[in-house]
């Protein structure tokens, strides 16, 4: 039985350090909500503290003008064995025990002026306190501040509404066992408590009234219509209180005493001695502390039915995110490398298969490198004017005798040159390919999702060795187009020149042929013929290179700039640790 409350009590506390508490935010399905708890509510000055510290048997509470509780406090009180030291502990300083509880009043105030300020702000987040003693019963208490009218210097003119929809957001919760302090000397029909309880609780089944001051009541006057129902009717039978008046505080009566005090009061009492078994603090602490066990087994299924399901929100949650990343650099570069290697898997399985985007690569190569080609302008280049001029200005001032020699180189190299543009555009329409295939590679690495500024890093560092490669590959093929430049197949041309010596034994020529149109177009047909079989042998070559030297090293090496600058920053890290260590 015991056990219960305190399994509540572990509850409101993980519930408390992980702001889900009335008027916390908290976008999930609060679970401080469905635990059973006792608010204690009522006018200021109306005993409140002196029932709670009667409760506990001990003077732990600030004490003072205005509105001293400013902060929930949400009071957990666990029965230890007889003998034992009493002390206390804040959620807030853990593994501190209290055992002097002036210094546990002083923490109060000063936690409750942390979140407040001095200026007499309230705060709806609790402070938890937790009480171990002998003398207790198991329960756990909310005090909370004192309902007024009216503001004083310091404190915002809304103080009154801000500390009534604080206690109300309390009370209105069905869990919640609202403790209706009232003072007996003033009217029952005028109480706060009362009232704010009515609102809340209509049927007054969770409302325990709790009448203070009964010694104060003029001479001559008793509570006994209150008490006995008939002022104001609740399901559960009201509880008088005498507590220690302020002079007893003053000389600082001892509580044990008080509490003797308070026992003779009713026993001896002519107005009250026949409800003495069921009256004074003693008897209410036992009450509740037995009444919210009985509540927390009724809940316990619901409770524990909220606590599977937000388990498993939270799995699923957390599945969306993904799991957490280890703390320290080792680990967490682990992490990293790992989430890389999903990565280059999924950007070769784009170049080999599996996934589209190496296909766009080959068609590249197969139409648009020999469509770029087939549009060159040899014609022009090759037209009989054209020819006749490069020859003429080659010869110079004296014609050439046999074969022209250096017009034909020139008209070579000057067809040659046309070549570079459809090799460059070939190395750029493979460089874009790539960039997109490693963007779209990115997008699709599941285990990358929750990194955006990973992603950007990789697709950084991709990029950079993709235009490394890039240069590379141009050079290449650049390359490849000079080297047909510098050295000509001469084989062709001997051939050449067999098969025109050959023909010119049929034919005679004329000494006019030998310059005339026929002679140059000759000479376009051959350099055509030249450039045609250059031509079939870059088609085959550029290709070559530019997977030699983009699409392979993409695939070899495409983040191995990345891997060095990591390996950089992480030996940085470990110069860094070394010299702190020092
Ligand atoms: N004689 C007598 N005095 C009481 C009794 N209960 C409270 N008092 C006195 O009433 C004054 C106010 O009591 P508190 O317990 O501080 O009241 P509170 O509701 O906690 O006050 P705030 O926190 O300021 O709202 C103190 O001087 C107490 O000594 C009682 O049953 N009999």
């Amino acid at each position: 039985m015991e056990n219960l409350i305190d399994f509540v009590n572990r509850l409101q506390i993980a519930c408390t350090a992980l702001g889900d508490y009335s008027g916390g935010n908290n976008s999930l399905s609060s679970l401080w909500e469905a635990l059973p708890s006792v608010a204690v509510v009522g006018g200021q000055s109306s005993g409140k503290s002196s029932v709670l510290e009667s409760i506990v048997g001990r003077d732990f509470l600030p004490r003072g003008s205005g509105i001293v509780t400013r902060r929930p406090l949400v009071l957990q009180l666990h029965k230890t064995e007889n003998g034992t030291e009493e002390y206390a502990e804040f959620l807030h300083l853990t593994n501190k025990k209290f055992t002097d509880f002036s210094l546990v009043r002083k923490e109060i105030q000063d936690e409750t002026d942390r979140i407040t300020g001095k200026n007499k702000q309230i705060s709806p987040v609790p402070i938890h306190l937790s009480i171990f003693s002998p003398n207790v019963v198991n329960l756990t208490l909310i005090d909370l501040p004192g309902l007024t009218k009216v503001a004083v210097e310091g404190q915002p003119e809304t103080i009154a509404e801000d500390i009534e929809s604080m206690v109300r957001s309390y009370v209105a919760k069905p869990n919640c066992l609202i403790l209706a302090v009232s003072p007996a000397n003033q009217d029952i029909a005028t109480s706060d408590a009362i009232k704010l309880a009515k609102e809340v609780d209509p049927e007054g089944d969770r409302t325990f009234g709790v009448l203070t001051k009964l010694d104060l009541m003029d001479k001559g006057t008793n509570a006994l219509d209150v008490i006995e129902g008939r002022s104001y009717r609740l399901q559960h039978p009201w509880v008088g209180i005498v507590n220690r008046s302020q002079a007893d505080i003053n000389k600082s009566v001892d509580m044990m005493v008080a509490r003797r005090k308070e026992r003779e009061y009713f026993e001896t009492s002519p107005d009250y001695g026949h409800l003495a078994a069921k009256m004074g603090s003693e008897y209410l602490a036992k009450l509740l502390s037995k009444l919210l066990e009985s509540i927390i087994r009724k809940r316990i299924p619901n409770i524990l039915a909220l606590i599977t399901k937000s388990i498993e929100e939270l799995e699923r949650e957390l599945d969306r995110l993904g799991r957490p990343v280890a703390i320290d650099a080792g680990a967490q570069l682990y992490t990293i490398l790992g989430m890389c290697r999903a990565f280059e898997k999924i950007f070769k399985e784009h170049l080999d298969g599996g996934r589209s985007g190496g296909a766009r690569i080959y068609g590249i190569f197969d139409n648009q490198l020999p469509a770029a080609i087939k549009k060159l302008p040899f014609d022009r280049h090759l037209s009989i004017q054209s020819v006749k001029r490069i020859v003429s200005e080659s010869d110079g001032y004296q014609p050439h005798l046999i074969a022209p020699e250096s017009g034909y180189r020139r008209l070579i190299e000057g067809s040659l040159n046309h070549f570079r543009g459809p090799a460059e555009a070939s190395v750029n329409a493979v460089h874009f390919i790539l960039k997109e295939l490693v963007r779209k590679s990115i997008a699709e690495t599941e285990e990358l999702k929750r990194f955006p500024s990973l992603q950007i890093e990789l697709v950084a560092a991709a990029n950079t060795s993709l235009e490394k490669f890039r240069e590379e590959s141009m050079k290449s093929v650049l390359r490849l187009v000079d080297m047909e430049s510098s050295y000509l197949t001469v084989e062709f041309f001997r051939k050449l020149h067999v098969m025109e010596t050959q023909e010119s034994q049929t034919l005679t020529p004329t000494i006019t042929d030998q310059y005339g149109e026929g002679h140059f177009r000759k000479i376009a047909t051959n350099v055509a013929a030249y450039i045609n079989m250059v031509s079939d042998t870059l088609v085959k070559t550029i290709p070559k290179a530019v997977v030699h030297c983009q699409v392979k090293q993409a695939k070899l090496a495409l983040l191995n700039y990345f891997y060095t600058q990591i390996s950089q920053s992480q030996a940085r890290d470990e110069i860094d640790a070394a010299v702190w260590v020092r």
